[in-house]
């Protein structure tokens, strides 16, 4: 299987603070992949590294093949369209309703008529679970979970292969976190996509993930399937997973 994303030995600090001191890991195309780890083990550090909102200090980066540190301009823009991001403050627009939070990326990095775009919206209305009407609704008017499909359908809008989620169930009730990892199931499966996501939720790690790396003390202390992690000696896999501590 081909690595869509390759890490390598990337070393992150920030003033006196040492955050990755040689983290190196595989996303395979097609796979669920989980950055998991204790709070401020740099999770949301590596996946901004990944996604060109943070340099890389030290290290390689390759999406694609492609090494991130060598890209020019032209190349990282180009680069930016094959994938999309779900932020964990979903990032919408409030003075926009939901269709046209949808085609704000279509408008800005396509020359597509406007009827084609409606086209669109719509199509990724339907594949989140939303409905025309709720197309017209304003981001005030939505639950937690309706935030997240039309923040969902946003980062699908340009069709990337690449899908990142940061710590999309947060803040969600179970049911709604539930029926949000079968969603992410269900479009890996329907868009052949490769997710990456942050999370520390217990459910969607057992349900979603088919691989995970664990950051632990600057390094990746497990990569592998769940029952590979659990398999590897590391307190906060033991605490995690042992249910020590909820
Ligand atoms: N731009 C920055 N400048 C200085 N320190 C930073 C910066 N970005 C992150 N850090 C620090 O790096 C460490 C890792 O942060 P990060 O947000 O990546 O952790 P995390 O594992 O995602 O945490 P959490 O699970 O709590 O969200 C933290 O100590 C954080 O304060």
């Amino acid at each position: 299987m081909a690595a869509v994303i390759e890490v390598n030995n990337v070393v992150t600090r920030f003033g006196e603070r040492l955050v990755h001191d040689g983290v190196s890991l595989h996303v395979n195309a097609g796979e669920i992949y989980g950055f998991l780890g204790p709070s401020g083990c740099g999770k949301s550090t590596l996946m901004r590294e990944i996604i060109l909102l943070e340099p890389i200090q030290s290290g390689t980066i390759r999406l694609f093949g492609e090494p991130l540190d060598t890209l020019s301009f032209d190349a990282a823009q180009t680069l930016r369209r094959r994938w999309g991001v779900l932020f964990q403050s979903n990032a919408l627009f409030t003075s926009l309703n939901v269709a046209e939070n949808i085609a704000v990326m279509l408008k800005e990095y396509t020359a597509l008529p406007a009827a084609l775009i409606d086209e669109i919206v719509a199509f990724k209305l339907d594949i989140v679970g939303l409905t025309p009407n709720e197309g017209k609704l304003y981001p005030s008017q939505l639950s937690g979970g309706m935030k997240k499909k039309v923040a969902l359908a946003r980062a699908l809008a340009l069709d990337p292969p690449l899908l990142f989620l940061d710590e999309p169930t947060s803040g969600l009730d179970p049911v709604s976190a539930r029926e949000f990892d079968a969603l992410i199931m269900r479009l890996r499966d329907m868009l052949q996509l490769t997710v990456v996501m942050v999370t520390h939720d217990l459910a969607s790690i057992e349900t979603t993930l088919d691989r995970m790396a664990i950051i632990d003390e600057r390094r990746i202390a497990a990569e592998g399937t769940l029952s590979e992690v659990k398999e590897v000696p590391s307190p906060f896999i033991r605490t995690f997973f042992g249910g020590d501590v909820s």
